[in-house]
């Protein structure tokens, strides 16, 4: 058995198309939505990321507002800025890069923006909603890795799916829509017992704990669907003196072997969730104004 490689940049372009679509109908009643992006310190990856997302914003239609700040900001000082924004019209979304500096305390930035503009989903009043099934702000990457699934697989009633990482990002968030689709839903991390007895239950296996290359073939059951959320950087001496390539938490060529579909790194899940965020925006941007959220941008 060969894989289907699940082609996330591709599916992340038919996003934005949506994105652009609902953009423009919502010019013709006079309305822009906004995204404001906030960078602080100078992380390399994260500094990409953000020009990423505001590149793709202008790209959308949309206006994006980008905010850097110094390494040695202080938390106050942050949380002013999106006390700010949280007052601002012109911004529906509002998004701060992590990972933040040591010094700053996550949740508490997290929790000072609106949850109506928090189109990361991360807010706890966010959470709560999307763990108690009512409508919420979903964040990003899970929302790109249900909305691959949904369409490789239809309904995912009944299924069992597995989730290997617990984080408030990823894990969690991923296992809790798994659950409003009515699968059967196992989260493992690093203190379960024969972990790999548990992830061959998986027909879904979402991988998201962040080590290269840490779920092996015979971990996976034959025909899975296999969603690769790691995005490792590794030394490429091949391609080079100090370069470097990007790998999953999956060993891809192994899997493929024996999985029925998997998502590459890059050019899958990656580029899946800038193109929510923007979607998440359009999202927040309607509900603002008191129109229905846009069916095709949402779960
Ligand atoms: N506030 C947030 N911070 C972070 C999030 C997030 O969703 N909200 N997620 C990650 C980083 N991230 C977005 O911010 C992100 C990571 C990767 C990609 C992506 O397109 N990856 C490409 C490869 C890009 C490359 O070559 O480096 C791929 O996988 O194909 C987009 C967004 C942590 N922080």
């Amino acid at each position: 058995m060969t894989a289907a490689i699940i082609d996330g940049k591709a599916f992340a372009g038919e996003i934005r198309e949506r994105v652009a679509n609902q953009v423009a109908r919502l010019k013709e009643m006079d309305i822009v939505p906004g995204l404001a992006v906030v960078l602080v310190g100078d992380d390399p990856a994260s500094e990409i990321y953000v020009r990423n997302k505001n590149r793709q914003t202008e790209e959308a239609g949309m206006a994006s507002f980008e905010h850097r700040l110094g390494e040695d900001t202080e938390e106050q000082e942050l949380v002013e800025l999106v006390r700010r924004l949280n007052a601002d019209p012109q911004v529906h979304g509002i998004l701060v890069q992590l990972p933040l500096p040591d010094h700053i305390d996550e949740n508490l930035v997290i929790n000072a923006i609106d949850p109506a503009k928090d189109v990361d989903g991360f807010h706890v009043i966010n959470a709560g909603r999307l763990a108690t099934g009512q409508s919420a702000m979903v964040p990003c990457t899970p929302l790109g890795c249900l909305l691959m699934l949904r369409d490789r697989l239809g309904d995912l009633s009944g299924r069992e799916a597995v989730v290997i990482g617990r984080s408030n990002i990823v894990g969690k968030p991923m296992a809790q829509l798994l659950l409003r689709e009515n699968c059967t839903v196992t989260v493992c991390h690093s203190r379960t017992r024969d972990i790999a007895d548990v992830v061959r239950r998986g027909e879904i296996v979402v991988a998201a704990v962040g080590r290269r290359d840490f779920v092996p073939a015979d971990w996976i059951r034959r025909g899975a669907t296999v969603i690769d959320v790691g995005i490792n950087r590794i030394d490429a001496p091949e391609k080079g003196e100090g370069k470097t390539r990007l790998v999953g938490d999956v060993q891809f060529d192994a899997v493929k072997d024996v999985a029925d579909a998997i998502t590459p790194v890059p050019g899958g899940v990656g580029p899946m969730t800038i193109a929510c965020l923007l979607a998440n925006t359009v999202t927040a941007c309607c509900l603002s104004h008191g129109l229905p959220a846009p069916q095709d941008l949402t779960v």
